[in-house]
């Protein structure tokens, strides 16, 4: 079960958690260093290899390692150690270290349960080599989600101005049609029109449902989703006086004139709403887990193993989604 935050007379501690230890991950984790952020940061990984990207990074950055009671001094990094399992080349993945990559999302998830940690902030993990390693795994929304005991989850990325929900996640193509049911669908309206009151303090949100097919169909000649299951729920959410509209034809959603109507776009999948976010906004965005009961963001981009070690990381969606995640710990405080 999930604790209540406690922000009685201290800081709120944020997680951050370094991710894939050979990709960017711990690179733009050391950016923290320093930051002036009115929340206590605590960065979960390996000190050493922290200590050892800083060096090839050529930064000169001072961690001091985390005790829940002890207030860190100004200008450390605090590292929360947790050991890998073997030793990290930067932009090499090692199967070896994947269980590593989960401990530091189960210690997170530990100190939010015990009211340790207020939020947690995760930088990328490399899926591909989480399951190499024999644990199926499709991402961290589905990881906390099964942790924390939530049957749904949405995920949603906001930048450039827009909030992007997808209606499924880390699902084959093949699959996506056969998974968007009516009662998906509502549940996820549900979820996503709820957390934009509670997470954005938006009273009314309205919402901007994409259909499925191309041209939303056609009325019915080019697929039959939106007849069948997607407009049979926007009507039925209507009459529950949210504001839902749709199924609007995918590749003319995303224009002004209909987003200026909107505070944020339903997809159906993944690789339908995040390519139109990341165009608008990459590097700068954030991910956000809606229906958690506890608040969780993370970056924008992936492991980005080219970059691992070169100094050419962007850590601007990591502070995007730290101040994402403060905004959404001061909104839960005035609740
Ligand atoms: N939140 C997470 O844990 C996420 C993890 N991933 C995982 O990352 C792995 C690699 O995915 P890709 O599709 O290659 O995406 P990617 O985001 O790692 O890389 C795409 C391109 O963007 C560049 N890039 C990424 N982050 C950057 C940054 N902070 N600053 C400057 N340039 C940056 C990379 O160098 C590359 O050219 C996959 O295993 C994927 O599952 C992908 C997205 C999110
Ligand atoms: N494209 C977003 C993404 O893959 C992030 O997934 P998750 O690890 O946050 O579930």
């Amino acid at each position: 079960m999930v604790r209540g935050v406690n922000f009685s007379h201290q800081q709120p501690v944020i997680a951050i958690t370094s991710g894939e230890p050979s990709g960017i991950g711990p690179d733009i984790c050391l950016d923290l260093a320093g930051a002036d952020l009115p929340v206590r940061i605590v960065v979960l990984g390996d000190k050493q290899l922290l200590e050892q990207r800083a060096a090839l990074l050529g930064k000169h950055i001072f961690i001091q390692s985390y005790q829940r009671d002890t207030q860190p001094k100004k200008g450390m990094l605090e590292v929360c150690h947790i050991p890998v399992q073997v030793p990290v080349r930067a932009g090499l993945l090692d199967v070896h270290n994947a269980d590593y990559v989960l401990q530091l999302l189960n210690r997170a998830y530990a100190g939010i349960e015990q009211g340790e940690f207020a939020a947690m902030v995760t930088a990328p993990v490399h899926k591909g080599i989480i399951n190499d390693s024999g644990i199926p795994f499709s991402g961290h929304t589905e990881y906390l989600a099964a942790k924390s005991d939530t049957p749904l989850v949405v995920m949603m990325l906001a930048g450039g101005g827009l909030k992007v929900a997808l209606a499924t996640t880390h699902l084959p193509l093949r699959k996506v049609a056969d998974a968007l049911t009516a009662e998906l669908l509502t549940e996820v309206l549900i979820i996503l029109h709820r957390d934009l009151q509670h997470k954005f303090g938006l009273s009314q949100p309205r919402i901007l449902v994409a259909g499925l097919n191309p041209h939303a169909g056609e009325n019915g000649h080019l697929g039959h989703e939106e007849n069948t299951i997607i407009t049979p729920v926007i009507k039925k959410l209507q009459q529950q006086n949210m504001q839902v509209s749709g199924p609007f034809p995918a590749d003319t959603l995303f224009q002004p004139f209909m987003l200026k109507e909107a505070d944020a776009v339903l997809a159906m999948y993944h690789d339908q709403g995040l390519p139109v976010l990341k165009y608008a906004s990459f590097g700068e965005g954030v991910n956000i887990t809606l229906g958690l009961p506890f608040i969780r963001t993370s970056v924008d981009h992936g492991t980005a193993l080219d970059l691992a070690g070169t100094g050419k990381a962007s850590s601007g969606s990591l502070f995007a989604a730290v101040s994402s995640a403060i905004e959404m710990c001061h909104r839960s405080k005035f609740e």
